[in-house]
């Protein structure tokens, strides 16, 4: 339980994680509350994706717990994976199916009843922009603001409790975009909870109430998006906590001749 008294969405402990001699994750501990709008920052390689991935069970941890709503994600899956809602990095997909096909495979993979899958891919495909001219694309001819459209389409199909995504608007247009954020926060207010990772730090402070940054492997700072900021712009905290250089290169010096 956290502070609240509520069991938290997720609540990732000592997650560990080496590949050969490199340290990715290094104990990872965080706690994402239920109700919660959740902003994971980092530099490149700082191991967002590492972590996501074991605590939604992409990735088997070398240590470490991952719990949805209480329930051990490693231990339970079946019951853990029913409660998230997971957009991968680089997801692979059926490339041969139409979107509405691959939600409609997704569907009955899941579990769930005809009529809800082909209401619900409906509505998915009409908010992704991915009817109408889209309709008869096959998923290998889509563009890569498209797959990523299909994605989140996919993690939302079976009404999870808990969204996990990773870079959910990169390579998103604007207009597609500013209705993912509409969608979210819906979600949100409903009482659904949203981890999600991102390069950009506006999106972060627009969106999130809570967020983390990461570097090396290592959870930097975690808190209410103001107390990590103290006073500073989000990007401003950020670049000191992983210490960035950000002075002018001095190489490149061929560039501008
Ligand atoms: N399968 C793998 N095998 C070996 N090393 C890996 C593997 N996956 C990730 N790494 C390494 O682990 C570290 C963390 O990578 P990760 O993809 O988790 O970072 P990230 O914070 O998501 O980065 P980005 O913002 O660039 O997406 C990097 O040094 C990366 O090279």
């Amino acid at each position: 339980m956290d502070s609240t008294g509520q069991t938290p969405a997720l609540a990732i402990a000592g997650l560990h994680k080496t590949f050969g001699d490199h340290l990715a994750v290094r104990h990872a501990e965080l706690t994402v509350a239920k109700g919660s709008f959740y902003g994971l920052v980092g530099p490149n390689g700082a191991g967002k994706t590492t972590m996501l991935s074991m605590a939604v069970g992409l990735l088997r941890p070398d240590e470490g717990t991952s719990l949805v709503f209480g329930i051990d994600l490693w231990q339970r899956p079946d019951e853990a994976k029913q409660l998230i809602g997971v957009l991968p990095d680089g997801l692979a997909m059926p490339e041969q199916l139409t979107g509405r096909e691959l939600l409609t495979y997704l569907g009955r993979v899941r579990g769930m009843d005809h009529d809800t899958v082909t209401a619900r891919a409906e509505e998915l495909l009409a908010v992704m922009e991915l009817d109408g001219d889209s309709e008869r694309t096959l998923i290998i001819d889509y563009s890569t603001g498209m797959r990523k459209k299909i994605g989140l389409a996919c993690a939302l199909l079976h009404g999870p409790k808990l969204l996990v995504l990773d870079e959910p608007f990169e390579a998103i247009d604007p207009v597609s975009a500013a209705k993912l954020k509409v969608i979210l926060r819906g979600f949100v207010a409903g009482g659904g909870s949203v981890v999600l990772s991102s390069h950009v730090m506006a999106l972060v402070e627009q969106l999130c109430d809570t967020v983390a940054i990461m570097g090396r492997g290592t959870i930097l700072a975690e808190g209410p998006v103001d107390g990590v900021r103290m006073g500073r712009t989000l990007e401003e905290a950020f670049v000191e906590l992983v210490g960035a250089e950000v002075s002018a290169a001095e190489g490149l010096s061929w560039l501008a001749s």
